[in-house]
């Protein structure tokens, strides 16, 4: 939802950390906090500023062709803004030009401060494929405070070489073939550093906490520690992290991977304890798909063009689909699976929480609690599931051009009379004024025949179509339809009825299409770059709260425990195939045709 293009970042948090690059490219977010700081102050100082910032919430500017960049040097001419507010007025505000610089994202004690990020589960599959590429990604673009220092943390032995090793083995990412990138690698692992030790050792951690300060070097230490550990460990950790671990001046956050619980209760018992030794503002729930570009451009797509808005809701949209299919199984990952399934795994929190941004109403600001709390509302607005709105499927082997794919329980790790989906289609609803009567539909499969993140919105019939005659009879395919693909090729595409070009009046359906890597030549970021970097700078827009969670589990927790205590036999499908025909039945009893059926673009 930052209103900002994916820009170079060389960015500095709200309050921690200077400009790290003197090019001073940022993200909006210090705009973002710098404004929803200063509006909590006096309403004259408020004015000006807004005034002088161009009454704008970001350091956004729409270009005359519609492009849309950041000022050359933000960071200066924010300099000369804060020059010309001292010159002017805050002799008469009362705000200092500390508070105000603070405020504005400037670190008054440049020099003085740090940030450790702390990746515990170092040794794990996530650490390796997502943390430390992204980590690395951010040093890359300049985003990362000029003193920072990254530790792994796990019970494997290593040596601070053996995880330098392993993190440029696996280093894989979008940086690979830019300039300079060998030598900013090896400036990255020089920052690198390894702790082995107990995830439920007081001790342990404090001889963490006792290298950290060593590195930290006497400056006002800022603490992320990423808990990239199996859920079953996370109170531990976060226990003797924050007893023994916590910055001792600035501030200490803790990133949460999923799953946060199975169901309300367990998730429930999960926020108690994790706020045992928390607060809610340090907890970032990581919810990956929120980090997604499209998914962060839903907003901007909505309120900031005015041909969407007014559409948006029951009088325009007749359903809403939210589809994510991947064409590999549940590999090497089938024991954590089997224990969640594709419901808790997908559904309830990825689809849920792209619904929830997409079904929202206008928030009051940018600002995090704002969006958060419009989140909530419309979960809050939801119909429980029912078991007859869902249908679930299971992979099973299936052999093509002689390639044997394995079913879901030839997975070792899965038993093998397990009935966990790993398909599911369900139909939701938002029974609020907006959206009374909308099917949100939602599927979700692993080894299907493709893999994608889609959202597609079908609009209703044209009434009294003049051109219904030349549509055909089948006037669902001819309505409109906007696909806002966020993954692969990233797209948003709308299909309209146009006049086939010629003498005769022949309509076929056509593609508006705004398809990302012919339009921006610059590559999109991954999504734990920018939650990393958000979490880094305090910004919490794109986590979870747990009153979001709540909500989120208490739609999905009576399904979950029904399908459950009955072991409903799942539908099987095979490898590679299109899932279930449940699934279509179930879009029809609503009149819907799933918009992924055909060949697209
Ligand atoms: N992998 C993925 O693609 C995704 C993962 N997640 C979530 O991220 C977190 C980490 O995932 P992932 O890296 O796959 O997890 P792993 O299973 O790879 O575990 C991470 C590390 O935790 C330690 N560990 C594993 N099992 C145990 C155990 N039973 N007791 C104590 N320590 C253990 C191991 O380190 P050591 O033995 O060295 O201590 C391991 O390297 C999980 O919560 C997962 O649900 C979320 C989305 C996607
Ligand atoms: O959270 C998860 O997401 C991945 C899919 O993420 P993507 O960014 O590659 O689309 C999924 O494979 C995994 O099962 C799930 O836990």
């Amino acid at each position: 939802m930052a209103a900002l293009s994916s820009a170079q970042c060389h960015s500095y948090s709200s309050n921690s950390y200077p400009p790290s690059s003197s090019n001073g490219q940022r993200r909006s977010h210090g705009l973002l906090s710098f404004s929803s700081a200063i509006s909590r102050r006096s309403p004259p100082a408020v004015l000006c500023l807004q005034q002088s910032l161009g009454n704008s919430r970001s350091n956004v500017v729409l270009m005359q062709d519609g492009a849309v960049a950041t000022p050359v040097n933000p960071a200066q001419k924010k300099e000369a803004t804060i020059k010309k507010l001292e010159d002017g007025l805050l002799s008469s505000s009362g705000i200092s030009s500390e508070e105000l610089k603070e405020a504005a994202g400037f670190d008054v004690n440049e020099n003085e401060s740090s940030v450790s990020i702390t990746v515990v589960g170092a040794s794990g599959d996530l650490a390796k494929k997502k943390i430390f590429p992204a980590l690395f990604a951010l040093y890359y673009e300049g985003c990362l405070p000029k003193h920072f220092t990254v530790f792994g943390y796990a019970r494997s032995k290593m040596t601070d070489a053996e995880l330098r090793d392993m993190v440029s083995k696996t280093l894989t990412c979008r940086i690979d073939q830019r300039e300079n990138c060998g030598e900013k690698m090896d400036q990255f692992l020089k920052r690198c550093f390894y702790h082995s030790g107990q995830y439920d050792s007081q001790e342990h951690f404090a001889a963490l906490d006792k290298k950290l300060k060593e590195h930290e070097g006497g400056r006002v230490s800022n603490r992320l520690f990423y808990l990239s550990i199996p859920p079953n460990i996370f109170i531990d950790a976060v226990k003797c992290a924050s007893s023994s671990a916590s910055a001792a001046s600035g501030w200490t956050r803790v990133i949460v991977e999923k799953p946060f619980g199975r169901d309300s209760e367990s998730s429930a018992a999960l926020t108690k304890a994790l706020k045992q030794y928390l607060t809610e503002d340090q907890i970032f729930r990581i919810d990956h798909y929120l980090g997604k570009e499209l998914v962060e451009n839903l907003s901007v797509l909505r309120f900031s063009n005015l041909i969407f808005e007014p559409l948006w809701s029951r009088q325009y949209i007749r359903n809403v689909q939210l589809i994510f299919s991947e064409d590999f199984g549940t590999e090497g990952r089938g024991g954590y699976f089997d224990n969640y399934g594709i419901i808790r795994d997908i559904m309830q929190n990825h689809l849920l929480q792209i619904l929830a941004l997409f079904a929202m109403e206008t928030p009051v600001s940018l600002d995090a609690e704002d969006i958060r709390n419009e989140k909530v509302k419309v979960l809050r607005s939801m119909r429980t599931l029912r078991l007859e709105d869902v249908v679930i499927g299971q992979y099973k082997s299936h052999t093509r051009g002689g390639v044997t794919h394995p079913g879901y329980t030839d997975d070792k790790t899965v038993p093998k009379d397990s009935v966990t989906p790993t398909f599911a289609a369900a139909a939701l609803f938002i029974d609020n004024a907006r959206w009374d009567g909308v099917p949100f539909l939602m599927k979700a499969g692993k080894a299907l025949h493709n893999r994608r993140a889609e959202i597609r919105v079908q609009f209703r019939h044209v009434p009294g179509n003049l051109y219904n005659r030349n549509i055909g009879t089948d006037l669902d395919q001819a309505t409109n339809e906007l696909v806002i693909r966020v993954q692969p090729d990233e797209a948003i595409y709308l299909k309209i009825n146009n006049k086939v070009p010629g003498l005769g009046m022949r309509l076929d359906r056509s593609n508006l299409n705004l398809l990302y890597s012919t339009r921006y030549s610059k590559e999109i970021p991954d999504a734990y770059e920018r939650l990393l970097l958000d979490a880094i700078e305090g910004e919490r827009r794109l986590f979870i709260r747990s009153d979001e969670l709540d909500a989120a589990w208490s739609l999905f927790t009576p399904v979950l425990k029904e399908l459950e205590e009955k072991r409903t036999i799942p539908e099987y499908y095979p490898y590679g195939s299109r899932g279930p025909v449940g699934a279509h039945y179930l879009a029809a009893r609503y009149k819907v045709r799933w918009g992924d059926l055909g060949i697209e673009q």
